[in-house]
């Protein structure tokens, strides 16, 4: 485990209690989907995992010790960990794109030519180098939000926490940052991301937790928390149709075991042309 949450309560001035004894562990080098309705304390949680809030109760573990909420231990532990916000305007500031990327490095006091490396890799990951010079203020909310996730991953941190990170993005877009983010994986960055998107989640998660009123209410393996009907339906969610499909088709003997169940729409339509041969 890299990160944990152990019995986490965070209540808001105004008394509303977004975290309420919430246990979660995230797997060092997955993909793991916080997967909750409206309200359910999501984007909460991510900003108590890099410490950016502090709970009322309960603690946060990076590497299982115990984190400080001193400006040194917060440095070191934002540097490990990165967040990108669900608004790319709450998190770009500079007047054009290569700056904006180029803040992280240069506040970690790298060279300028090392920064400036980072910022090409950072920018090239996301498929936006041809972006560097333009005004952040003049970008598509898509491109808005690929350049706020380029600042996060030219930091290289260990774990990237991401808020919905496909909201507003197109199909395009979608998969543009879905293939960045695998890449980041491949490296060994371990990713968290919210969503109330189950076939998302299906498509692109290992392991998934499941939010309900602040709290955990399931966590596993995305086929173990995905395919549990009776608790998804707690949450007013039902499976994703890929792996419905791909569950009765195990069911009815049309699928073995051992193969793989299908992740997306692709895979869906590519079982049923088997099936159907
Ligand atoms: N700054 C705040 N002050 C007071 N209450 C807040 C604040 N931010 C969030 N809340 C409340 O805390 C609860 C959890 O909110 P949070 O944004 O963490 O949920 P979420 O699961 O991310 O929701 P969504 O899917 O809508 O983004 C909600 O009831 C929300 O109204």
């Amino acid at each position: 485990m890299i990160l944990e949450a152990r019995s986490l309560v965070h209540a808001y001035a105004g008394g509303v209690e977004a975290l309420s004894d919430l246990c979660l562990t995230v797997p060092r080098g997955q993909r793991l989907a916080i997967l909750g309705p409206n309200g359910a304390g999501k984007t909460t949680l991510l900003m108590h995992l890099n410490g950016t809030l502090r709970p009322s109760a309960g603690q946060v573990l990076l590497d299982g010790q115990k984190v400080g909420y001193g400006r040194a231990d917060l440095n070191r532990w934002r540097r490990r960990v990165g967040l990108v916000l669900q608004e790319p305007d709450d998190q770009l500031f500079a007047a054009n794109v290569a700056e904006d990327v180029s803040f992280g490095p240069l506040n970690l006091g790298l060279p300028e030519a090392e920064a400036a490396q980072r910022v090409a890799e950072a920018l090239e990951s996301l498929r936006i180098s041809h972006l560097a010079d333009r005004p952040t203020h003049m970008l598509s909310f898509g491109q808005k939000k690929r350049v706020a996730i380029a600042g996060a991953v030219a930091m290289r941190p260990e774990v990237l926490l991401l808020d919905e990170p496909s909201a507003g993005l197109d199909a395009m877009g979608t998969a543009h940052l879905l293939a960045a983010l695998d890449r980041l994986q491949a490296m060994g960055t371990t990713l968290v991301f919210t969503t109330h998107d189950v076939d998302l989640a299906w498509a692109w998660s290992d392991a998934v937790a499941l939010f309900h009123q602040g709290r955990v209410i399931g966590q596993g393996t995305a086929e173990q928390i995905l395919g549990d009907a009776d608790t998804l339906a707690q949450v007013h969610l039902k499976p994703p149709f890929a792996l419905a499909l791909g569950l009765k088709a195990r069911q009815m003997g049309w699928l073995d075991f051992d193969q793989d169940l299908p992740r997306s729409r692709a895979d869906s339509l590519a079982l049923l042309d088997r099936l159907g041969r």
